[in-house]
């Protein structure tokens, strides 16, 4: 019997996942079984822990466990589990909507191409919805733990554009998923291919998935007689959670399984790492690197977190408390014996374990990443091109670990032909040249503009390694990272060089120089006047005729410019005009008499050494007017 039956409309973004779920994940179509069965062991996690504290929930049936059975007749599949159940209302929000913050924004950059889309869509994870690519028709029965058998619900769908709800009678508790085979997909009714599937995806969930295993009449078999047995529900898989064993029992398949699992990931992870500890704290972790950055990963609402549990019960999910934001990559789970079983969000966040945790997994993740780094150039490649960037919120966050994660930084470099950022710390260290006591670097707009800045090119002349940097949080980056290995990191576009170590005779070279042209350079300033802080003979000039730098004290014009993309007001900074005194257009100005022009030579150098330094003029028709007015006067 059922009553209040409804249709639904499906959220326009399930409607739109489910067309592509049933035209482009065909290829991998078994996987289906995987991600009801997750849900299933979820559902099961999340029942032990709420009957931590209402033991009455489990209804005297405590055994959790999840059933398959197939109906060959009907051509159905069913999928039943005894975990947590859903209410009518928990059916429509779970099962018609997609709560992910930015799911919008995602099928909104979908291209249209099957191929492309089906490797996003698999990142984005179907979980449920993959049941739409093996059947056309999908029954949920389900029950909620604790509600009354009278208030269980019937989810109905085609997978087309909506579904039926009905509250419905069910003695037991749970979900119970009934697969309407497509008449294609008969093979998920063979129990063979289905018990492969699941030892194949399936062995380390932490409950028995069984299967019915008919009873045998009494035989006789070699004149003896072998008794009746009964038909009973066997489990498919081991289902023993894959952390509680020791490493050397654990293939590489199988971690890769459970990662998709506990991350509802359809690739498979870049890297794992799974320890026990024991003495002074005992826990056991089991963290993953994914090989691709989730689709929200930028999102300021996405989730993440890791899996906790205390003595092998599941208590949450994404449990932030135990990972940095800049390692909010991370995935997978920690086993702790030391917090009490019925701890709560709250009482994690001022909890000495938890900060001792914190803190140990935080060193594991960044050793992890450093010994991949080391030995695997290819792979850490593709980690830093993926999570780089969220990386590099590190030095800001954590202090303590500046300099570890400073070792896991990797850069763009003069010294290769490439904008790939592959260059280390210690690996410019390693090719500092004799008297260099400082790494150099460059922020700017694009690895072009910066590659190609005038700031650099003494340095180029003289050898000097610069790293390269073009990404919008470098500068921020930099601000917080001021030494390396007791190196000082130097802005090639702000105040001195510090080039002086390298050579006194160019110093004093330069000084003399500085005095010698000094009525020029004051010439200059008077011509400038407010526009500039001074004008300095440059040390870091070769081919162009000019350049500004931020004085050591201001804010960079990136940073400035981050504030301004960002709404903030920026102080006004002046900057420090610097003159290549080899180039011929500053001989020529040195020689202008004429105090008129030689106001407007300087102004037009001064906006040239803008331009370079920061893509654009406060005002661009006086630039214009400068150069159009000096043009006609050499064409005379
Ligand atoms: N067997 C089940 N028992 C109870 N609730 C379930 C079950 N299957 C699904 N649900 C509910 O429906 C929700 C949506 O499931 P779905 O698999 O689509 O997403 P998910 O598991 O949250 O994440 P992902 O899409 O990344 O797999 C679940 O979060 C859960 O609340």
């Amino acid at each position: 019997m059922s009553v209040q039956q409804e249709t639904h409309g499906f959220q326009t973004e399930v409607a739109q996942l489910l067309k592509l779920v049933t035209h482009s994940l065909y290829s991998n179509k078994e996987i289906f079984l995987r991600e009801l069965v997750s849900n299933a062991a979820d559902a099961a996690d999340k029942l032990r822990y709420k009957a931590l504290s209402d033991p009455s929930l489990y209804e005297g049936d405590g055994e959790l466990r999840v059933r398959l059975s197939v109906d060959r007749e009907a051509g159905t599949l069913t999928i039943a589990d005894n975990g947590i159940g859903m209410t009518r209302d928990e059916a429509i929000e779970h099962l018609g909507t997609i709560a992910k913050s930015g799911t919008a924004d995602f099928f909104a950059n979908l291209s249209g191409d099957a191929a492309k889309d089906s490797q996003l869509i698999g990142q984005f994870g179907v979980g449920f919805y993959s049941a739409f690519i093996v059947a056309d028709k999908v029954v949920v029965r389900s029950r909620a733990a604790g509600v009354d058998t009278t208030a269980g619900v019937e989810w109905t769908s085609g997978g087309e554009g909506d579904y039926t709800v009905a509250t419905i009678e069910k003695t037991g508790r749970g979900t119970e998923i009934i697969l309407h085979l497509r008449e294609e997909e008969k093979e998920f009714l063979d129990e063979w291919r289905l018990k492969q599937i699941v030892s194949k995806y399936s062995d380390h969930i932490s409950i028995p998935v069984e299967m019915w295993q008919e009873g045998t009449p009494e035989r006789e078999e070699g004149g003896e007689t072998i008794p009746a047995t009964e038909g009973q529900w066997q489990a498919a898989n081991k289902a023993t959670a894959l952390w509680t064993l020791s490493k050397s029992e654990i293939s590489d398949d199988e971690y890769k399984e459970f990662y998709k699992h506990v991350a509802h990931d359809w690739e498979d992870p870049l890297l794992w790492s799974h320890n026990k500890v024991e003495g002074k704290q005992e826990y056991t972790s089991l963290l993953y690197i994914p090989a691709k950055a989730p689709f929200d990963m930028w999102n300021r609402d996405n989730k993440h977190g890791l899996k906790l549990y205390v003595q092998r019960v599941f208590i949450m999910d994404e449990a932030e408390q135990f990972l940095p934001q800049y390692l909010r990559f991370v995935k997978g789970l920690v086993d702790s014996n030391d917090l009490p079983l019925n701890v709560s969000r709250e009482l994690l966040q001022d909890n000495k374990v938890t900060q001792a945790l914190r803190g140990a997994l935080t060193k594991r993740v960044l050793g992890m990443l450093d010994k991949l780094g080391r030995n695997d150039d290819a792979k850490y490649q593709q980690f830093w091109s993926q999570f780089g960037n969220v990386l590099k919120e590190g030095p800001a966050e954590d202090f303590a670990n500046k300099e570890a994660i400073a070792k896991l930084l990797r850069f763009a470099s003069t010294a290769n032909d490439s904008s790939v950022a592959n260059v280390s710390l210690p690996a410019y260290i390693e090719r500092m040249k004799e008297g260099q006591d400082k790494i150099y670097y460059i922020v700017a707009d694009s690895y072009a503009a910066a590659k190609n800045s005038p700031h650099l090119e003494l340095l180029k002349k003289k050898g000097i390694e610069v790293l390269l940097m073009s990404d919008r949080i470098d500068e921020w980056l930099m601000s917080h990272l001021t030494e390396f290995d007791g190196k000082a990191l130097v802005s090639v576009t702000r105040g001195d060089l510090g080039l002086d170590d390298l050579s006194d005779e160019e110093k004093a070279e330069q000084e003399k120089q500085a005095e010698e042209h000094k009525p020029l350079l004051d010439r200059v300033k008077e011509a400038l006047g407010e526009k500039i802080k001074e004008v300095k003979v440059s040390q870091r000039l070769t081919d162009s005729p000019a350049c500004i730098v931020t004085d050591e004290q201001d804010m960079s014009s990136q940073m400035i410019k981050l504030m301004q993309a960002a709404g903030q007001p920026v102080p006004e900074v002046k900057p420090i005009f610097e003159l290549n005194l080899t180039h011929p257009l500053v001989a020529k100005l040195e020689q202008e008499v004429d105090e008129e022009r030689f106001k407007q030579w300087a102004g037009l150098l001064l906006s040239q050494a803008m331009l370079a330094e920061r893509g654009s003029l406060d005002d661009p028709s006086e630039f214009v007017a400068q150069l159009n007015s000096l043009w006609l006067e050499l064409s005379h």
